[in-house]
């Protein structure tokens, strides 16, 4: 085919694609090289039995932060123990060492990542390893290499071996031009952290590699996520984590943002159980790549008030971090996640007063057996 009507054809069907739509890839394959670093794809993907299919084979980077241990107990609930690797560049606790398989994984090393995939057969590619908001704004360029030269090695290998491939982003991949009461999913997007603009990237990046190579990949926004038994990361909701464990040791928490800040909240249970429902949801039922998932919306006022109703002598002061509250005013509010409850049935479990109970239940057993000790 002369090149010209080529192009024209290609360009049509790019036009024909709804702005937000990904039920198919935009391209015919005949166009398209199969991977971006023209390797050919794993050609084993193609001819596993249903049975092997079934049996998924997962990793997960960065999984020694707040959120991937977790991720690994709930996976290897769904797909056994030896099914799920953990890979960071830290060195394991006991208890995870012992749990289940863990191994050493830098994303900034392409080659020993595309080795691990092998080597382990893996089917499905979860990719926590990021610098978070606060953190990345004190180490710009780590977090630009981390965020963005890491996604870019996540990305090849999971398309050249023809990987389902989850990439969190967040409430922080918007910015002060978003609407923010509420943000929807398709909005303005301008973020002014590092953090934020590299999230932007994996989401844009993600989806095009959708379109080009057919990568299955999958994007929730994550709230500030909220949990009992692992620290937060270095981000600007990590207050509403903090507090807890400051209530029920001190009785008292001195707020790094300012007493009305709102922003959108998730227990870690709801959260890491989306990661796994948007993952096992059919192709079909997913009209985009990346959605906004949300549970609660509160301020640290609110929240005190609420931990108040349980521990009457709690006292909060404030002492603004500038560097978090400038990055919470660009933030949304209050997260439309409609499209999620519409397209795969997404639904929350917990809200504000049954997160205070769990969190200060696990704080308050936590400290007895210490004090026991
Ligand atoms: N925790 C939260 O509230 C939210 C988290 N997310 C996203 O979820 C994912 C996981 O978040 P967290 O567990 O909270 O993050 P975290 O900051 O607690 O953990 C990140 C992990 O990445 C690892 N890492 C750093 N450089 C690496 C490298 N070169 N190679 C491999 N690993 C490296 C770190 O050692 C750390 O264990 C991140 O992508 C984050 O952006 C999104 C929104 C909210
Ligand atoms: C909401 C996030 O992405 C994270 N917890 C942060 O505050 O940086």
């Amino acid at each position: 085919m002369p090149v010209v009507r080529m192009l024209r054809r290609v360009a049509c069907w790019m036009l024909q694609s709804p702005a937000c739509g990904c039920r198919a890839p935009v391209l015919p394959s005949r166009f398209l090289g199969t991977s971006p670093r023209q390797i050919p794809m794993d050609a084993n993907f193609h001819s596993t039995s249903f049975l092997e299919a079934d049996q998924q084979r997962v990793l997960i980077t960065g999984g020694l932060g707040q959120l991937g241990v977790g991720l690994a107990n709930l996976l290897r609930k769904r797909f056994g123990k030896d099914n799920v690797i953990l890979s960071d560049i830290r060195k394991p606790p006991e208890h995870v060492f012992l749990s289940g398989p863990f191994i050493y994984s830098d994303i900034l090393d392409y080659k020993n990542l595309r080795e691990i995939v092998v080597n382990n057969r893996i089917t499905w590619l979860f990719h926590y390893s990021a610098l978070l908001s606060a953190v990345g704004e004190a180490n710009v360029s780590l977090a630009r290499a981390v965020n963005i030269t890491g996604l870019h090695n996540v990305l090849d290998v999971a398309a050249e071996h023809g990987l389902r491939l989850f990439v969190p982003s967040t409430i922080g991949a918007f910015g002060p031009t978003s609407p923010r009461n509420p943000t929807p999913d398709l909005c303005i997007q301008r973020p002014r952290t590092i953090y934020g603009v590299s999230k932007v990237h994996a989401e844009l990046m993600g989806e095009y590699y959708y379109y080009r190579y057919g990568l299955d990949f999958r994007c929730l926004r994550y709230p500030g996520i909220i949990s009992a038994d692992s620290q937060p990361g270095g981000g600007t909701t990590d207050y509403a984590v903090q507090i807890f464990h400051e209530a029920v040791k001190n009785g008292r928490f001195e707020c790094n943002l300012k007493p009305d800040t709102r922003l959108p909240m998730m227990y870690i249970d709801d959260c890491l159980r989306a990661t796994l429902e948007v993952m096992e949801a059919p192709a079909e039922s997913l009209s985009m790549r990346t959605y906004n998932i949300n549970a609660m919306s509160f301020t640290p006022a609110e929240l005190a008030q609420e931990v108040l109703k349980h521990v009457p002598e709690f006292q909060v002061t404030y002492s603004v971090d500038p560097v978090r509250q400038a990055i919470a005013d660009s933030w949304p509010m209050n997260f439309d996640d409609s499209n999620a409850r519409k397209d795969w049935g997404w639904k929350h479990d917990i809200d504000l007063p049954e997160l205070v109970t769990t969190m200060l239940n696990f704080h308050g057993s936590e400290n007895r057996v210490a004090q026991a000790n």
